[in-house]
């Protein structure tokens, strides 16, 4: 081979160098452009994860000397790969945090109030991004807060608003914004956890111990919050994370079941309460229907009821806790009991009091009873005696002009027959002249008698005076009535009368006339005294009609 090139060959070789320089110059700009990415993906990549940050520093640096360590970058990406390694477990991490999370919503059997804001929470934490779970996990602590102390909620509001009296509104509101003050305060409490959990890394540990911590738990069940925590802090092997998330969804139930427990005695105490006070009022109402003279008495304690109510309201709204107010009623209903006491005594004092003068009241009312009846009794028979006429006992004059008004009246009104007639004993005086006035009396009596007993029951006779007699015949005619007068003269000539064996001759005249249209009582009077002015104008022993 000659050692000069031929033209051809020095043609070929230029053209192969030619070839190879664009192909370097081609690798370079790809070099550069492999670079310039690296660079910008590796500050992309800064701030995803703390442990790959150095690194991707160091890297973009190394891409920006001038002169590069081969072996440095080769460490570089050997730090990188372990970096992207553990971000990737810590992926998987946080993905397990999410099962946790939803593992935990399931569990636990929430409050129907609750239930569709887990459900939601649930379907957010499915679709959650890493940025999005600090988010979701305090959204599952505040209603698991929620859950657990339901008595922090409306529902104690309207727990306490059905036994507070409607008019003390205002002082309700003062109890629902001293607890919206304590909600407040939770709230900050959340904005707290928000931000400490968005610096620091999640992992199954974190999440349990930071549920834990969020729990209020009562005592009995602190010693097992305990237990689990120390559990967490040693580390939880894989196997060991399911089992306790499934001991903090019981605590969590556990500790429902203690809220509701303690709720459920609160609302008893309170029915308890409300009991006690509608009985007072029912005890006051009757009071006063009983008893009206207590009126002052129960205003009195009403006042006292109202008084020891508000400052119960104070009281309650002023109180912290369960065991704080239930004192506090007690104290205050002990008092308002021992007011209700004392007021019963006193009204039981009163209504003795009021029964023994009831008692001697109505002793009293009997014994006048039974006078005012034995002096109705005396009058009636005083009465009865100064209507009679005291030597014949057939009824005198008084009587008579009482009888000659009332049956005035009743004729006045039927107009029905009214006959007058007025007896005079013929003689009387020679009788009395001849026998003696007793004798004289004995006839008045022997006359009398015989008046009663010819007369029928509605006829009325009595003694007008001396030995003048006057008769009255309700619904009998002059005619019928000088028949029936002329049957008494006959009786009372055919009566024998006698004086010491001898035999004394008695006759009688009457004198009749019945009442007609316009006729005062006068002047009956005087037209039947006139008829017996005939009668004894005729002999006597004679009975003479009126003449019209
Ligand atoms: N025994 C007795 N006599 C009385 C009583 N009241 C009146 N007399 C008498 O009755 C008598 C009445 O007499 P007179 O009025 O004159 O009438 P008379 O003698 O009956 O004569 P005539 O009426 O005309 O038939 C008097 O002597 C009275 O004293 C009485 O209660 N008892």
């Amino acid at each position: 081979m000659s050692e000069k090139s031929s033209p051809k060959t020095t043609a070929r070789w230029r053209q192969q160098f030619i070839e190879l320089s664009h192909e370097l110059e081609q690798q370079k700009t790809y070099e550069q452009l492999l670079e310039r990415g690296l660079s910008r993906l590796a500050l992309a990549a800064n701030g995803m994860d703390v442990c790959l940050d150095p690194h991707l520093d160091s890297l973009r640096k190394n891409l920006r000397a001038s002169i590069r360590d081969k072996a440095e970058v080769e460490h570089i990406l050997t730090e990188i790969e372990s970096a992207i390694t553990a971000m990737d477990a810590k992926k998987a991490s946080k993905s397990n945090i999410v099962q946790l999370l939803i593992a935990l919503i399931d569990k636990v059997s929430w409050p129907k109030s609750k239930k569709k804001q887990f459900d939601k929470v649930r379907k957010r934490a499915e679709k959650s991004s890493d940025t999005q779970l600090s988010e979701i996990l305090d959204e599952v602590a505040r209603l698991i807060e929620e859950s657990i102390t339901p008595q922090k909620g409306k529902e104690r509001n309207r727990f306490f608003s059905q036994f507070l009296p409607l008019k003390q509104t205002k002082s309700s509101h003062s109890l629902i914004e001293k607890e919206m003050v304590e909600l407040d305060s939770d709230e900050s409490d959340t904005t707290e956890f928000i931000r400490q959990s968005q610096t620091d890394d999640f992992t199954p540990q974190i999440l349990l111990t930071e549920l834990l911590e969020r729990l209020s738990l009562p005592t009995e069940l602190s010693s097992k919050a305990s237990e689990l925590r120390l559990k967490i802090h040693n580390g939880l092997k894989t196997e060991e994370v399911t089992e306790t998330i499934s001991s903090i969804a019981n605590l969590v139930s556990e500790l429902s079941s203690s809220a509701m427990a303690e709720k459920k005695e609160y609302e008893k105490f309170l029915r308890d309460l409300t009991k006690k006070i509608t009985s007072l009022d029912k005890h006051l109402y009757e009071v006063v229907q009983e008893d009206l003279s207590a009126f002052e008495q129960r205003h009195k304690l009403a006042g006292d009821v109202e008084q020891t109510m508000v400052e119960l309201r104070t009281d309650v709204e002023g109180a912290v806790d369960f065991v704080e107010i239930k004192s506090v009623l007690s104290q205050r209903l002990d008092h308002l009991n021992e007011q209700i006491t004392n007021y019963q005594q006193a009204d039981n004092t009163r209504f003795t009091e009021s029964q023994k003068q009831i008692e001697a009241l109505t002793l009293r009312l009997h014994v006048m009873e039974s006078e005012a009846n034995e002096l109705r009794l005396a009058t009636s028979k005083a009465r009865a005696l100064a209507m009679k006429d005291p030597l014949t006992g057939i009824w005198n004059r008084q009587a008579l002009t009482e009888v000659l008004q009332t049956e005035y009246s009743r004729w006045a009104r039927y107009q029905k027959p009214l006959t007058m007639v007025v007896w005079d004993v013929d003689y009387f005086k020679a009788v009395n002249d001849k026998f003696g006035h007793s004798a004289g009396d004995v006839v008045l009596k022997t006359i009398a008698r015989i008046f009663k007993d010819s007369t029928r029951q509605a006829d009325f006779i009595a003694r007008f005076g001396g030995e003048e007699f006057v008769g009255l015949f309700p619904e009998i005619s002059l005619e019928q009535g000088l028949e029936m007068a002329n049957k008494v003269r006959l009786t009372i000539e055919n009566t024998q009368f006698q004086h010491n064996g001898i035999s004394v001759p008695i006759t009688a005249s009457a004198g009749l006339a019945t009442f007609e249209k316009g006729d005062t009582i006068e002047d009956v009077f005087t037209r039947a005294d006139k008829a017996l002015y005939e009668a004894k104008g005729q002999g006597r022993n004679n009975c003479q009609i009126e003449r019209k």
